[in-house]
């Protein structure tokens, strides 16, 4: 077994199984203490909350939880492996939340038969929560379930691997955009993958000035282009008029390659093919399309990201959904509406061109960062994001009109 591998499992295995466990809150020492918790004085705030519903989140932690809900059907990029084999990453957003945003959060994995089963177990139990992250959830279902829970519920309810990728991949896209002296409504787009990510993070692009017709898609079949007939609805919308049909022939002269299909799909050689100074967001976990190792060696132009915590430009949904959360329940937020998400894209993106605080340098364990090739994007445990990234989201709730506190 390597090292990082025994590393990783005992990481998780000792001193106590998993990496959550929940903690009271309140007093519950004595006699009186637990008269105030439970019997008689828990009588209380039900009273309370049976005549005014919204009370709720004055007397109970939902103003300040999330569920991180998955089925397993797209873990990482690891595959469908079913509701139980996912709770190590469920646990882990959950950590994130915690430990980035002083969101407490708790997984849940849902064992399903049909979409239709997975949204009424949701739908049922959703009150309970602040806010809602689904997670690995994989295309085309997730887009159903996450239309059709949003409608349903009173909170926000946000599939992270959607719009979580797609927020973090449009302000890393922007900034190396502009360090490679490009305009994003020039640039030629390949994406690799079709599914969950890859659908939001083109729309989310295309919202910041990308052009829909400069962007070729691809899935397991190759280019999606309009005379194929196997595409579902979410496909057909970048379904390309061209001749291109292979990796290689879509990345003829592009700017851009964003990765969020599965791992070593980008051979070094190909990209050869691209335009000067090109970008390449590798961006599936825990293997990246390409190696960067790899990548660099192939030339020496271009910007390069990865999903993972051990390359520089970490571009990966960790520096979205803590704080992207945060911002919508700390105005209690109904939904997490496109303002709320432009709001943190910009938040977000700025950050890396600011001077960075000696604590972030500690934690990365680097002697410097500066905006440009290797640092686009701030890193996950910088401070910053939690005020920056959370305030501009509140504020974009209220004024869109979606908050339901003002402060
Ligand atoms: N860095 C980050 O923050 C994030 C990274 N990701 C990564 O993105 C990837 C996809 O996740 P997600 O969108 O949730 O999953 P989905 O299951 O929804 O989509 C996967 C897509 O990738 C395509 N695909 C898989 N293998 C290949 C291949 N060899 N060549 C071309 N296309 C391929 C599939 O094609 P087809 O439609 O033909 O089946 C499908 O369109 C994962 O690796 C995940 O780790 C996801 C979210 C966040
Ligand atoms: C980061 C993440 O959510 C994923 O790879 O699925
Ligand atoms: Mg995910």
């Amino acid at each position: 077994m390597s090292d990082f591998k025994a590393q990783a499992l005992k990481y998780h295995a000792e001193p106590t199984p998993g990496k959550i466990s929940i903690e009271i809150s309140k007093p519950a020492e004595t006699v009186r203490d637990l008269a105030l918790a439970y019997s008689p004085g828990v009588a209380e705030p039900v009273r309370c909350i049976a005549e005014t519903p919204d009370d709720v989140y004055k007397y109970t932690a939902k103003g300040n939880l999330v569920a991180v809900i998955s089925n397993g059907s797209a873990i990482l990029g690891l595959g469908n492996l079913g509701p139980m084999a996912s709770k190590p990453v469920m646990e882990g957003k959950a950590l994130l939340f915690k430990r980035f945003a002083n969101l407490d959060s708790i997984d849940i994995e849902v064992s399903h038969r049909t979409t239709e089963e997975f949204i009424n177990t949701v739908a049922n139990i959703a009150d309970t929560f602040g806010g809602i992250n689904l997670e690995d959830i994989k295309a085309p279902e997730c887009f159903e379930i996450e239309k059709e829970l949003i409608k349903r519920c009173n909170i926000p309810v946000f599939h992270d691997d959607q719009h979580g990728t797609a927020i973090v991949t449009a302000a890393g896209m922007l900034n190396a955009l502009e360090i490679q002296g490009k305009d994003i409504g020039d640039a030629t787009i390949v994406c690799m993958g079709a599914g969950a990510a890859a659908i939001a993070c083109m729309e989310l692009l295309i919202k910041c000035g990308a052009k829909r017709e400069y962007i070729y898609m691809l899935d397991t079949k190759g280019v999606i282009h309009t005379r194929r007939d196997d595409l579902n609805e979410y496909k057909k919308l970048f379904a390309n008029n061209t001749d291109k049909r292979t990796l290689e022939d879509a990345l003829e002269g592009a700017d851009v390659f964003v990765g969020v299909s599965g791992p070593d799909v980008l051979p070094a050689e190909a990209l050869k093919l691209m335009a000067d100074k090109p970008v390449i967001f590798a961006c599936s976990n825990p293997d990246p399309e390409i190696k960067p190792e790899l990548a660099h060696a192939s030339r020496s132009d271009i910007i390069m990201a990865t999903g993972r915590s051990d390359y520089p430009n970490q571009v990966n949904n960790v520096l979205c959904f803590p704080f992207i959360f945060r911002g919508a329940l700390d105005v209690r937020a109904s939904v997490i509406n496109d303002e709320m998400k432009i709001a943190a894209v910009h938040a977000i993106r700025n950050i890396a061109k600011e001077p960075v605080p000696e604590a972030v340098l500690k934690a990365a364990e680097v002697t410097a960062l500066e905006f440009g090739p290797e640092y686009i994007i701030p890193k996950p445990m910088d401070p910053r994001l939690l005020d920056r990234v959370s305030k501009a989201v509140s504020e974009a709730a209220v004024a869109s009109g979606v908050a339901r506190l003002v402060p």
